[in-house]
């Protein structure tokens, strides 16, 4: 909180970012942020990826994160100051020396279908192609409907987009992304998350820094814009995929909301069966023990929370994993 007593200039916050349009509006929404909140100036540091370069299917590309590791090799090698990631992109174990200094307020967690018609789910006709990249989104899609034909792609958000002109007649995509490129107008249905549960994570951003710079004007300029409420929706998802021990392309979905009643956080989480023909979905919830209603956390800094506040986030999601585990998650979804 005292980044502006200094009397010699702090140089510009540097912010890491991969260069796809989503990336980039993510981050400058990031940067500019965090120059209001700080007054710090700030600038953007653009790195190139593998998953960027590469053209093979994303759960192919193997192990988690491919999107992230190069982000975060620059912030350690000081490149950069904090880097921006989706935090659904963001693989659940931590990185040595990284830290996530801040989960800004999120938009708006759901998937989104783009059809050519404007069709929605129940109006594609039988056997329509609709095309995800994600595990998660195709064995929903084939859960409730069977008859569609779901193909795998992947791309960035234009491309994905370009195909309903080519071969698809849907697209399933986030709408935090959409919405966020400015091109929500493509979207022809939100899906609720009772068709649609999101990926843990989703529709949040994360911003990383060093361990080592959480004590100085890096992680006090951070704290500014974390966002209580996110931040204890988000460790509840993520403790469900941790304690799964699924990677962020596994077919497990999770959606907590924070609730007035307490507060109360409530999550839902599934694991699919990829072919569509199994899933288990199981819904909990805990009281989050401080004394505060939602818009007074959202107005306060993490810091201040006691650490039971945290840990009952955590708690719940892996509660609700053990019990997705001993309802058959492991065998539905393949893990
Ligand atoms: N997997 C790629 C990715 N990573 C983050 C987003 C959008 C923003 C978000 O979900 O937080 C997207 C595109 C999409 O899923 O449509």
């Amino acid at each position: 909180m005292t980044a502006q007593t200094s009397t010699t200039p702090l140089p510009p916050l540097r912010i890491g970012t991969r260069g796809s349009d989503l990336a980039m509006t993510q981050t400058t929404t990031v940067a500019d942020a965090l120059a209001a909140a700080s007054g710090r100036e700030v600038e953007l540091v653009r790195i190139r990826t593998e998953g960027d370069r590469s053209s093979a299917s994303l759960s192919s590309l193997g192990g988690t994160g491919v999107f992230a590791a190069a982000l975060r090799e620059a912030l350690l090698a000081g490149e950069c100051d904090m880097a921006v990631h989706s935090l659904k992109d963001l693989p659940t174990l931590p990185t040595e020396g990284l830290t996530i200094a801040a989960l800004p307020h999120r938009g708006d967690p759901r998937d989104v279908l783009c059809t050519r018609e404007r069709a929605d789910l129940a109006g594609l006709p039988h056997g329509a192609r609709v095309g995800t990249g994600s595990p998660r989104r195709a064995a929903q899609l084939r859960l409730a409907r069977p008859d569609l034909e779901v193909l795998d792609i992947r791309g960035n958000v234009g491309t994905r987009l370009a195909r309903l002109e080519r071969d698809l007649d849907g697209v399933v995509l986030a709408r935090a992304g959409l919405t966020r490129l400015g091109m929500l107008d493509r979207a022809s249905q939100t899906l609720e998350p009772d068709v649609m549960l999101p990926a843990p994570g989703q529709g949040a951003l994360a911003v990383e820094c060093r361990t080592a710079d959480l004590e100085g004007p890096v992680g006090s300029a951070l704290r500014m814009i974390d966002h209580v409420p996110t931040r204890l929706a988000v460790l509840a998802e993520r403790a469900v995929l941790r304690t799964l021990e699924a990677g962020c392309t596994a077919p497990v979905a999770a959606h907590a909301t924070l609730t007035d009643d307490g507060p109360r956080l409530f999550l839902r989480a599934g694991v699919f069966d990829p072919s569509g023909a199994r899933a288990v979905v199981r819904e909990d919830s805990a009281t989050v023990p401080a004394e505060a209603d939602v818009a007074a956390l959202a107005e306060t800094t993490p810091e201040v929370l006691d650490r039971q506040v945290w840990d009952r986030a955590t708690g719940l999601g892996q509660r609700l994993a053990h019990r997705l585990l001993a309802d058959g998650a492991a065998e539905v979804a393949e893990l």
